[in-house]
């Protein structure tokens, strides 16, 4: 299994227990949609697995390597070499061109391969776009680099929340066929948080999350 999840337990100080026995596997390349109603804990179980965030009790483990024994070097090293995440939010580095963006964070990570860029580029429809600033692009625009930046280091998994949200409608679907078609093709496996059945009807397999359990 690239991902499972095991009977993880997560309450933020003073509040409510937000996951309560969550479990999940993924396989390598496989493409799930993570739905569930505002506030059950989507954000946060993409958090833990994406090593930002510590869980209470149970077990994760991306790759084969168990996240809660991990200190913050070994976390540090999971998000940088294994797992990618798309926000809502584009996120990108408004002082560097598209172009920069792109090789950002495979550059960090020591594995910056151009001609893979110029391909993730190319597939994305930036070519045209590598020398303009992000507050010079459409939302659509901005989140194809930004998932274009996800891919750049080749993740085995690649995390999306609501990566469409902030996108009308046709522009969406645009965006997630791209995203769609990348993640397929190059094997990267994704978890996308959405609360669109339209959405979550493209991918493999839908995970619903409810009273803290992932059913
Ligand atoms: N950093 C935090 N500190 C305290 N409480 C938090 C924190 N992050 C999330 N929560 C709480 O945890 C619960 C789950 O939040 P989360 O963002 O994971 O839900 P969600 O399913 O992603 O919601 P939405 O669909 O609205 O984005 C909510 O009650 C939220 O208020």
């Amino acid at each position: 299994m690239l991902l499972t999840v095991d009977h993880v337990t997560k309450t933020y100080p003073g509040g409510p227990p937000v996951l309560q026995g969550a479990t999940l596997s993924m396989s390598a390349g496989e493409t799930i949609a993570l739905t569930g109603e505002s506030g059950s804990g989507k954000s946060t179980l993409l958090h833990l697995i994406a090593a930002l965030d510590r869980f209470d009790a149970g077990e994760i483990a991306v790759d084969g390597i168990s996240l809660s024994a991990l200190d913050d070097h070994g976390r540090a090293a999971v998000r940088r070499d294994r797992v990618a995440v798309v926000f809502q939010q584009f996120n990108l580095i408004p002082t560097l061109t598209v172009g920069q963006n792109l090789s950002f964070h495979a550059r960090l990570a020591n594995r910056l391969d151009p001609g893979w860029v110029d391909e993730i580029a190319s597939r994305l429809g930036l070519q045209d776009l590598l020398a303009r600033y992000p507050e010079n692009l459409s939302g659509g625009q901005q989140q194809r680099v930004a998932i274009g930046r996800a891919m750049a280091v080749r993740p085995k998994l690649l995390l999306a929340d609501e990566p469409t949200g902030n996108l009308d409608e046709t522009t969406a679907g645009a965006v997630l066929d791209l995203m769609l078609d990348l993640v397929r093709t190059s094997g990267t496996a994704l978890l996308l948080v959405t609360h669109s059945q339209a959405v979550a009807a493209r991918l493999d397999r839908h995970a619903h999350l409810a009273g803290g359990r992932v059913t």
